[in-house]
């Protein structure tokens, strides 16, 4: 292997030193007791269907916050490509939708009749502050990133090598955990990085609180649907 010249080592970036500053709260997120419970199959089913229920009612939240980070990108992105990415982001929002719908009626849920929760309604009510103009672009896209990673990093470990995660919520955590998922949050990683790499300090500041709120609330959500057994 040809030897790297001094100073041409690859330097670590924001969000590489952030999730090893903060590796303990970031595996809390992505291997919660419920995904651990997905991935040796003690999962009770009570449990998935509260989760699914208010995960539908956060997903529509989720849709406006991202459209808001949509427009952001048009208003103060230096790069044409991000807002691709974001608009792709939307656009699979409308089939995740239909997918919750269609599983709920699998599982026999009306989710006309769901009533959000305390801590989703806590979630959405962040998702709603992020869509202010007064947040940086900077900020909501970290938010966003870090949104969609805890749930990639969390299914995939329910299909990863020696799981045994029961054969009916298999698609549940492909959805996710599946490589297209995961090369679309390391786009969002990447235009996040970028815009870190030129933030202000107070920005950056602003950036990992908001990375170890949305750690906090993830947490949060999961705990909602395992109380409910
Ligand atoms: C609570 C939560 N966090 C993240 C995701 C992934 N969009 C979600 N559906 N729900």
């Amino acid at each position: 292997m040809e030897e790297k010249a001094k100073g041409e080592e690859k330097k670590v970036g924001v969000i590489e030193t952030w999730l090893r500053k903060h590796r303990l709260l970031f595996n809390g997120a992505t291997r919660h007791p419920l995904i651990l419970s997905i991935r040796d199959g003690s999962i009770n089913i009570a449990s998935f269907k509260s989760w699914l229920a208010q995960d539908y009612l956060f997903v529509r939240a989720f849709v406006p916050f991202v459209a808001s980070v949509l427009i952001k990108a048009w208003k103060e992105s230096d790069e044409s490509g991000d807002m691709e990415v974001i608009l792709g982001g939307v656009a699979s929002l409308e089939d995740e939708i239909s997918w919750f719908k269609r599983e709920a009626s699998k599982w026999g849920i009306s989710l006309s009749e769901v009533v959000p929760q305390q801590a989703n309604k806590k979630y959405c009510g962040l998702l709603e502050s992020l869509m202010s103009p007064d947040v940086e672009y900077s900020v909501a896209i970290t938010a966003f990133w870090a949104i969609e990673a805890v749930y990639q990093e969390s299914f995939a470990h329910c299909i990863g090598e020696g799981s045994k995660t029961p054969e009916e919520l298999k698609g549940t955590c492909e959805r996710w955990g599946n490589e297209a998922f995961a090369k679309y949050c390391l786009s969002l990683q990447n235009i996040a990085e970028r815009r870190l790499q030129k933030a202000s300090d107070e920005e950056l500041k602003k950036a990992e609180a908001m990375f170890l709120n949305v750690l906090e609330y993830e947490v949060d959500f999961w705990n909602m649907s395992r109380g409910n057994v």
